[in-house]
């Protein structure tokens, strides 16, 4: 392994492809660089990387190609290991120009060949998973990682041979954790005196949980509460034109969102998937949610991760299938218009969180240099 005996390291943190991965990533990669590390980011060339890059001018951030594991025997498979392939090449070549010494995977396929070429170019090689139970990909990755980080106790026993496996939660951004003078009622445009109903999908929106709410406005408008909506790029022009129907709601509605720090401050209820990045950031603000796991998502691990929460109390769990305007409606009103319950949940939310999680990974990949 690379020598230990230099302050300052070049760290390569390979999290592109989904929200989930990169905002993790770039908050591991303030704290290093306020310490005075070096920092790149590798992210994907996907159009969602890049529109969470342009909030975070102030990191380093190279490309490399998206790759999502095909089918076996798909003829995908040539396209998939030619660009595990050059993405080798180019890692090692980058950890090379740049002296790197360690580096950290958040996940994902796209996280494979950076770890790879750090493993054969003698750095400390790191994973991180945040989800209760591992994607395919960061099993696969576990082999050349000298350490296994785990955002949830759940997710420890995926890794039973690994030698080094620790629970350290899942970063919140630094800067959304900076307390900010900015008053996120005037931000949003909505009314400091109405409860507030956030709603968002993840970074890519959620088109079930989306059109339920749409189907879902007058009876919002009848509860006298406001609603913040993060619709995702792609339905943002629809859901806008849902509630232009419904003028006296007071809304805010948004393609995405790069302050949801101010978002969660005006939250009194999330409904929201169950992303476990969108989740910690639910647990740091202390935002009572309705979960509504991504029901396709790869082995289900989105209702595992709302079942943490759920049993904990913080969230309540509503399948996509069980969804529609009555129930969402009712549970939104149990929660909102009763403040025994609101502030329990929000008080088993703070539990949750682990509220110096980037600094923790930060000094294990430090310490360890
Ligand atoms: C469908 C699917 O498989 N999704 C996965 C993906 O979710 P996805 O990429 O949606 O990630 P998460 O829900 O975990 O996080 C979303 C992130 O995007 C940010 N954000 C979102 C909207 C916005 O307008 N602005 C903004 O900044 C949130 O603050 C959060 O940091 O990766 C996660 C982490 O592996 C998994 O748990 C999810 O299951």
């Amino acid at each position: 392994m690379k020598s230990k005996s230099k302050k300052s390291i070049h760290v390569l943190i390979a999290c592109g492809g989904t929200g989930g991965h990169l905002f993790p990533g770039i908050a591991v990669g303030e704290v290093l660089s306020a310490r005075g590390h070096e920092v790149t980011l590798l992210i994907s060339e996907k159009k969602i990387d890049s529109i969470a890059a342009s909030g975070h001018k102030d990191l380093r951030f190279e490309k490399m190609p998206f790759l999502a594991m095909p089918k076996p025997w798909s003829p995908k498979m040539i396209g998939f290991l030619t660009g595990l392939w050059k993405g080798m090449s180019q890692c090692r070549k980058i950890i090379r120009e740049k002296d790197v010494s360690v580096v950290l995977g958040m996940g994902g396929f796209t996280s494979f060949a950076p770890l790879y070429a750090g493993k054969k170019e003698e750095c400390r090689t790191l994973i991180h998973e945040s989800n209760a139970i591992p994607g395919k990909a960061n099993k696969l990755n576990a082999r050349y990682a000298d350490t296994v980080l785990c955002g949830l106790d759940a997710c420890q026993e995926f890794f039973p041979k690994h030698g080094d496996v620790r629970v350290v939660g899942t970063p919140v951004r630094s800067s959304m954790r900076t307390t900010s003078k900015d008053d996120p009622y005037e931000f949003f445009k909505l009314d400091k005196t109405k409860k507030t109903l956030l709603i968002m999908g993840g970074s890519q929106g959620a088109r079930g949980v989306n059109r339920v709410v749409g189907m879902t406005l007058e009876q919002f408008e009848r509860m006298g509460i406001q609603v913040l909506h993060i619709a995702g790029p792609t339905d943002y022009e629809e859901v806008r034109d849902v509630y232009a129907k419904h003028p006296t709601l007071p809304q805010h509605v948004a393609a995405f969102c790069h302050r949801m720090d101010m978002a969660y401050r005006v939250a009194d209820l999330a409904i929201a998937r169950s992303g476990a990045s969108s989740m910690s950031e639910l647990a740091y603000f202390g935002v009572p949610s309705l979960l509504v796991p991504y029901p396709f998502a790869a082995d289900d691990h989105q209702t595992r991760n709302a079942e943490v929460f759920a049993k904990e109390g913080a969230a309540r769990l509503l399948t996509e299938k069980e969804i529609n305007a009555d129930v969402l409606a009712d549970a939104v009103r149990d929660i909102l218009m009763n403040p025994k319950k609101s502030d329990e949940m929000k008080r088993a939310a703070n539990k949750i969180a682990v509220r110096n999680s980037a600094e923790k990974i930060a000094d294990l990949i430090v310490k360890g240099s």
